[in-house]
């Protein structure tokens, strides 16, 4: 008979926290935005309409089409370190990196592109995480970001032997320590500005009107958030939807239609955020801050005012501390 052997001494659990964002082409150049946006496209969670029909418009219009045009919109907000979203992201990352004792390690990754999730959960567990926090840094919940997200965390963690033990992120969008990071953030950006404005747009990211129909909670959690936010800063806030894409109807009303419809109303002087978008990237810095600048300027308003997203931001780390320092109770020795 055989003597069951010891195990060796088992290390203490590490904690793996694996920050997800969307994911961003690696050069501001057509053919690196169309593999981009041949990944993110494909998604059936991203567009909901049958493959078969799809595949044919994404191979044969979009892809032939969308690259160069998006390309000179990257090239105009690209940084020296890479794409927006991409060095905000690795800000936010590397911010947070001592926050939760040592025995946490936080990393990112992208749901399409580089760094991959795939790649992140096996160097996280090759690290000896044995506990693993998957947070989507999305805080209102859509199937478009969030559950497709998760979907490729869980599609890799199929093909392990020994799972760590896993926790995801609740979405965020009605936490008072979102709204109240939002709103010190907002009223020290509007401090700093040579105007008063006479209003301020919350844009948030658009979907399809159908999404919503179909049950996502996306366009729920937006309107709490801005209810929410408008009630925390004292003021009326003008929500207003973004980045239309496709031709099927989208979340009204449109931003770009507001943007162009508010000097005929008063409004000379504006502020716009977007508080669904956790890093800038191309959708706020060259849609809001440079078009969306134009379309109202354009259309009588004297000033404009683009208030940065919460990025590496002081409020925005204190925050995503506090979210995932509550999702890791009970996990940290030193609680
Ligand atoms: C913040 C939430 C987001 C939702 C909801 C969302 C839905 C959604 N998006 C598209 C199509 C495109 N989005 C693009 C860029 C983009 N989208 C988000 C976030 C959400 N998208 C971010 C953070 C970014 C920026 C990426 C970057 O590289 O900076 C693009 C690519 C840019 C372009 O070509 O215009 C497309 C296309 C759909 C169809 C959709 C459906 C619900
Ligand atoms: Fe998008
Ligand atoms: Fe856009």
């Amino acid at each position: 008979m055989t003597r069951p052997v010891d195990h060796p001494a088992v290390p203490a659990p590490k904690i793996g926290v694996l920050l997800i964002n969307l994911g961003t082409p690696n050069a501001p150049e057509p053919g690196a935005v169309r593999l981009y946006l041949r990944e993110f496209l494909s998604d059936p969670r991203v567009v909901e309409i049958p493959q078969l029909v799809w595949k044919p418009i994404l191979h044969g219009i979009i892809l032939r089409t969308r690259p160069a045009k998006s390309a000179h919109a990257y090239r105009q907000v690209w940084m020296e370190e890479g794409s927006p979203l991409a060095v905000h992201t690795a800000r936010i990352a590397a911010a947070l990196a001592d926050s939760f004792g040592p025995e946490a390690i936080v990393d990112h990754a992208m749901r399409y592109g580089q760094p991959a999730i795939a790649e992140r959960i096996d160097a996280l567990f090759a690290m000896g995480c044995t506990r693993l926090l998957i947070a989507p840094l999305y805080p209102q919940y859509c199937g478009a970001t969030t559950a497709t997200a998760l979907d490729e965390a869980f599609r890799h963690l199929r093909h392990m032997r020994w799972l760590p033990a896993v926790r995801t992120l609740d979405p965020y969008h009605d936490d008072p320590a979102y709204i109240g990071a939002l709103a010190q953030s907002v009223r020290a950006s509007i401090a700093a500005l040579p105007f008063a404005p006479d209003a301020i747009v919350a844009s948030f990211h658009g979907m399809p009107q159908r999404t919503l129909e179909l049950g996502d909670p996306y366009h729920c959690h937006c309107r709490k958030t801005a209810r929410l936010l408008s009630e925390a800063l004292g003021r009326e806030l003008i929500v207003a939807f973004q980045s239309r894409f496709g031709r099927a109807k989208w979340l009204a009303p449109a931003t770009d239609e507001v943007l162009a419809g508010l000097p005929a109303k008063g409004v000379g002087k504006v502020a716009i955020l977007a508080p669904g978008f956790a890093a800038d990237c191309v959708e706020t810095l060259e849609e809001l801050d440079i078009r969306g600048r134009k379309t109202f300027l354009d259309a009588g308003g004297s000033d404009f005012a683009y208030l940065p997203c919460l990025n590496d931001s002081r409020p925005g780390v204190e925050m995503l501390r506090t979210l995932v320092g509550r999702a890791l109770e009970g996990w940290r020795p030193d609680q």
